[in-house]
């Protein structure tokens, strides 16, 4: 059976958003992400990407519409549970990663939601081997390669067995061979996955769904190849694809 289904894993709702100072970020966003769907969130820099990520499990609220996270409002009732629901990975790894020891990163989550002992570390060696670095668990983060690092960030939500994985900008900075070992992982996993992205031959590989968000508001919602290859909307919305880049060589995900 087709692992993505009918039910909706994240429904966002007529959200707009302005900033303290006033800046109005998002106008009323609506997008409905499937269960088991993986979807790139494109768009030109300061299209509200990172604003709309973060109203996902509720680190910017207080805006008009709604977020519902399978069935769950996004709102101060049900935020441990959204929260576990809902993994960020953040575009800096140095963001998410603070304790002596790879091992203790990635257990922090599992163990603030009171998990202890034997049951702990499994879920830890799980996540760590999830993303090939089970070896490094007793390794200072600081002491690991940016790529490395990023990878213990993934492992570190991935601890949370997260139903939504959501990654802002998950390719960048990573070599040629751990930006395709990242989509090697992503791939292997049953979870629903949103990621923002600039890469968009990275979008393509992975995404067989494209929104493109443009000033505030979801410009374009459709199959990543499409979207890719229709130069009005893409010149549109400032997105350029890689000289000689030709989406329609490229073999789509599924
Ligand atoms: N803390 C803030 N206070 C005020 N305005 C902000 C704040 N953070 C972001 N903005 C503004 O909100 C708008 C959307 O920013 P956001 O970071 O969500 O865009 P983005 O699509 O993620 O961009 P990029 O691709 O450059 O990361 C931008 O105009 C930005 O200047």
């Amino acid at each position: 059976m087709d692992p993505v289904t009918a039910a909706p894993s994240l429904e966002v709702a007529g959200l707009a958003f302005a900033y303290p100072d006033g800046h109005q970020a998002l106008f009323g966003v609506d997008m409905t992400i499937g269960r088991g769907e993986r979807v790139a969130l494109l768009g030109p820099n300061g299209a509200g990407k990172t604003t709309l990520v973060l109203h996902l499990n509720g680190i910017l609220t207080g805006g008009a519409g709604t977020v519902t996270v399978a069935g769950l409002p996004v709102g101060k009732k049900h935020m441990a549970e959204i929260r576990r629901r809902v993994g960020i990975v953040f575009q800096d790894p140095d963001d998410q990663l603070f304790m002596p020891t790879v091992r203790e990163d990635v257990a922090f989550g599992p163990a603030a939601a009171g998990m202890r002992g034997p049951e702990l570390e499994a879920r830890v060696q799980k996540a760590l081997s999830l993303v090939g670095m089970a070896e490094f668990a007793d390794r200072p983060p600081h002491h690991l390669s940016f790529g490395q690092r990023r990878r213990v960030a993934v492992a570190t939500v991935l601890a949370m067995e997260p139903e939504i994985l959501v990654l802002d900008e998950p390719s960048s900075n990573l070599d040629p061979a751990s930006r395709r070992e990242l989509a090697d992982i992503l791939r292997s996993l049953d979870v629903t996955v949103l990621m923002v992205t600039h890469d968009l031959p990275y979008a393509l590989e992975l995404c067989p769904r494209a929104l493109i968000l443009s000033e505030g508001v979801i410009a374009a919602d459709g199959p990543t190849g499409e979207l890719l290859g229709d130069e009005d909307l893409m010149g549109a919305h400032r997105l350029e694809l890689p000289f000689g880049f030709d989406p329609k060589t490229v073999k789509a995900s599924r």
